[in-house]
């Protein structure tokens, strides 16, 4: 059986991939052995059976012992340590949530259902790096992978709404409490019939400008409002957030030379950990929405063609309808006034599953059965 290091498995991300691999019974496929940065000699996760002690994740000898490793640690851990693994002579399989390495020419971007070919040679290659990609990215091919398969896609503008869950778990508790705290500043006024509204506004206007407004994680009010900027700055006037979307997808799709224009703009809104984005895309030709529909439908399992109708749309296209699941809803598709070959498309996704724990994950299952 495989030996695997499991390095970050009780952070948000990991503690996502623990229950999946619970679920799909994993464990039952190689021999977990657990690490930590903060608690060696600790208590292991209760997989259902014995595990040893907790091993210090700094510790290049046990790590060397592993025939993979699974990093969920975040990318400060991965650039401590998978260079000196690495100089140490490990060729064991890293297999990383994080973004450090996604881009090195030795690292494959990882998205199974999409470029399954793309792992499948890397693995004849003898690569041994294997990286998670961006939520959103991997969301986006998730929902639309059919028209690029089918070589359908021009270029595509994605507009993102997303969730609180991608800054972190104290961002997610924040937004909450900002949520709460706007409730307590005017319940009264609210639960009052007779009340102005324009009295409420006011007053939730000034509470979320006054240092009273919890904002310690975030920068500025999340709840109440949104953030148009994600990650740091580039000198392109995007956002790094941006800047992922075309050279991560078309890493994934395995395109070296003539790349896909992807680009837009990424907005935080108060959503908990689903991640939506609103698609423009131009078609490299013009084909009629139902065999669109079934072409993205045909792609994966885990997508789901919404239809284009308000009712159907209101309940199953909202994060708060697909939170938990890997179930990858696209909908509001229909040909833009620009004209035939330009194509509307809203898609809403996990951001903690196929956004970061599932496509690694199915990786290790890869492995496992190669
Ligand atoms: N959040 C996201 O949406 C995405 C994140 N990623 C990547 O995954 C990395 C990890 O992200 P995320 O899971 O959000 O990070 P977390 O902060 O939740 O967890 C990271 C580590 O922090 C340590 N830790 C310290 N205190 C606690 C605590 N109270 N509860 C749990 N863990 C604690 C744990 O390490 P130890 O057990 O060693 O002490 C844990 O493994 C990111 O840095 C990023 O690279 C990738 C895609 C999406
Ligand atoms: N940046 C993403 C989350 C994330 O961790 O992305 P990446 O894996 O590319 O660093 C977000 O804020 O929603």
């Amino acid at each position: 059986m495989m030996r695997v290091g499991l390095v970050g498995w009780r952070g948000m991300v990991g503690s996502v991939l623990m229950q999946r691999m619970r679920e799909e019974k994993d464990f039952d496929h190689f021999e977990p052995v657990f690490f930590t940065t903060s608690n060696p000699g600790g208590k292991g996760p209760d997989i259902g059976r014995d595990v040893p002690p907790l091993k210090d994740a700094r510790d290049i000898a046990e790590l060397k012992a592993m025939d993979a490793i699974i990093s969920c640690q975040g990318g400060d851990y991965t650039k401590e340590v998978y260079g000196d693994l690495r100089a140490a002579g490990w060729n064991g399989y890293w297999i990383d949530a994080a973004s450090t390495l996604r881009m090195k020419d030795d690292a494959i971007i990882i998205l199974d259902p999409v470029n399954k070919n793309v792992i499948k040679d890397g693995l004849t290659k003898g690569v041994k790096t294997y990286v998670g990609g961006n939520c959103t990215v991997s969301l986006m091919l998730m929902a639309i992978g059919g028209l690029f398969d089918k070589g359908l896609i021009e270029w595509i503008s994605p507009m993102t709404y997303q969730a609180a869950s991608g800054a972190g778990a104290r961002n997610m508790r924040e937004l909450i409490q900002q949520m709460g705290a706007i409730d307590s500043e005017v319940k009264a006024l609210v639960n009052d019939p007779a009340s102005a509204i324009l009295e409420i506004d006011r007053k939730v206007a000034e509470f979320i400008r006054s240092d009273r407004y919890p904002v310690d994680a975030w920068p500025v009010p999340l709840a109440g409002s949104l953030i148009p900027w994600i990650d740091v700055a580039l000198e392109s006037g995007q956002s790094k957030e941006e800047w992922k979307a075309q050279v991560e997808c078309n890493k994934i799709l395995g395109r070296s030379g003539n790349q896909i224009p992807i680009d837009g703009l990424c907005v935080r809104i108060g959503a908990m950990r689903c991640h939506s984005q609103a698609l423009t895309i131009k078609m490299s030709k013009d084909v009629p929405l139902d065999e669109i529909h079934a072409i993205i439908g045909a792609h994966n399992d885990w997508v789901k063609v919404v239809p284009n109708d308000r009712e159907i749309t209101m309940k199953d296209l909202t994060p708060a309808a697909v939170t938990g699941t890997l179930t990858v809803p696209v909908g509001r598709m229909r040909k833009l006034n620009m004209g035939p070959q330009y194509l509307s498309a809203f898609t809403v996704g996990d951001q903690l599953l196929w956004g970061a724990a599932e496509p690694l994950r199915r990786m290790l299952r890869i492995l496992i059965e190669e």
